[in-house]
């Protein structure tokens, strides 16, 4: 490996656009492939923006080289569809890295491997996609990896770039906090509003009670999480833009599937294993499944 590895990435939406533009700020623009063919991707930030030339690649077939780093960022509900990309840009040592939410990106990924290794992440951004396909970082890029050798090829991959990379010794508690963020922000989807709808009691009431259900099932499956993590999330909701939505909100309102099952279903799932009751996802998850998938 040069100094650099070799990176390719798959879904330049939202995340893989911030990921492009960061890298390709620092001259080392990734091969972008996608499903569409976006003559150019354009990330837009306060005090600047960042075009990547395109286009983006469509065609898996069309790939000449293997790559030693592949991020994806699609959604998860988008793996199957994408999965012949996985196959034309790894080689049998490619590290494939997940950014994408929810804590089953190694179970997810590894149907569609041979045995490649799979880096979840824990991607802290928030970015949106606009009407004319630019995106719109709204705080800095940063991610949290987990502490193992493959974790090397990354933190090599974005040295230098304005997507900051922390290393957890505890990943599975960094991600499960994450994912209680992420569990509770679908009721921003429930209710068709942005976070400016946690300033309302009833909603904070609910949130707390949700996350703290969800909290029971993050320590069942090994997070060390405390008592606070409830209310310091809904207090980050209450510190938010009141115009800040989330990326199943941004689904929803697009008619597009929602990750509701890695990011709501998850809890409930792990909580019927654990036997622990989960009252409130047995509400949300019917109804952001129905949402996402109907029929009606
Ligand atoms: N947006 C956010 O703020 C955050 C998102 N996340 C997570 O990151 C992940 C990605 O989300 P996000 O970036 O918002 O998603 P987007 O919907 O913005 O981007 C998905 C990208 O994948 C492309 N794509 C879809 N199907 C395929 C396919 N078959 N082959 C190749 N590319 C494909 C899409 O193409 P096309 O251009 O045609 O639509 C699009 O470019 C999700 O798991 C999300 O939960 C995590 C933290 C924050
Ligand atoms: C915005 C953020 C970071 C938290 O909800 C996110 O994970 C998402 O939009 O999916």
């Amino acid at each position: 490996m040069s100094e650099y590895p070799t990176v390719a990435l798959i879904g330049p939406g939202a995340i893989g656009t911030t990921i492009a533009a960061a890298l390709h700020e620092v001259g080392r623009t990734p091969t972008m492939c996608g499903r569409t063919a976006h003559p150019q991707l354009e990330l837009r930030f306060d005090g600047g923006h960042i075009v990547v030339p395109g286009p983006v690649q469509i065609d898996p077939a069309a790939i000449q080289n293997t790559f030693d780093l592949v991020f994806v960022a699609v959604k998860s509900t988008q793996l199957e569809a994408m999965a012949p990309w996985l196959s034309a840009l790894c080689h049998a040592n490619s590290v494939v890295c997940v950014l994408q939410n929810g804590v089953e990106q190694q179970t997810l990924f590894a149907p569609y491997l041979s045995g490649n290794t799979v880096l979840p992440s824990v991607v802290w951004f928030p970015a949106q996609r606009e009407a004319d396909a630019s995106v719109w970082l709204r705080s800095k890029a940063r991610l949290t990896l987990p502490d193992t050798p493959a974790t090397r090829v990354v933190l090599a991959a974005l040295h230098g770039t304005r997507c900051s990379v922390d290393v957890a010794q505890d990943f599975t508690s960094v991600a499960w906090r994450k994912l209680l963020q992420n569990a509770v922000a679908g009721l921003m989807v429930l209710a068709g509003r942005r976070a400016g709808m946690f300033s309302r009691t009833d909603i904070s009431s609910l949130s707390l009670a949700y996350l703290r259900e969800c909290l029971a099932v993050a320590r069942a499956e090994g997070a060390i999480l405390g008592d606070e993590v409830p209310q310091e999330i809904v207090d980050g909701f209450h510190r938010s833009p009141a115009d800040l939505g989330t990326s199943i909100l941004a689904d929803r309102q697009a008619g597009r599937p929602l990750e509701w099952d890695i990011r709501n279903g998850v809890v409930q799932r792990y909580g019927q294993a654990h036997g622990i009751p989960t009252p409130i996802s047995d509400v949300v998850v019917p109804l952001l499944a129905a949402a996402s998938d109907g029929p009606g």
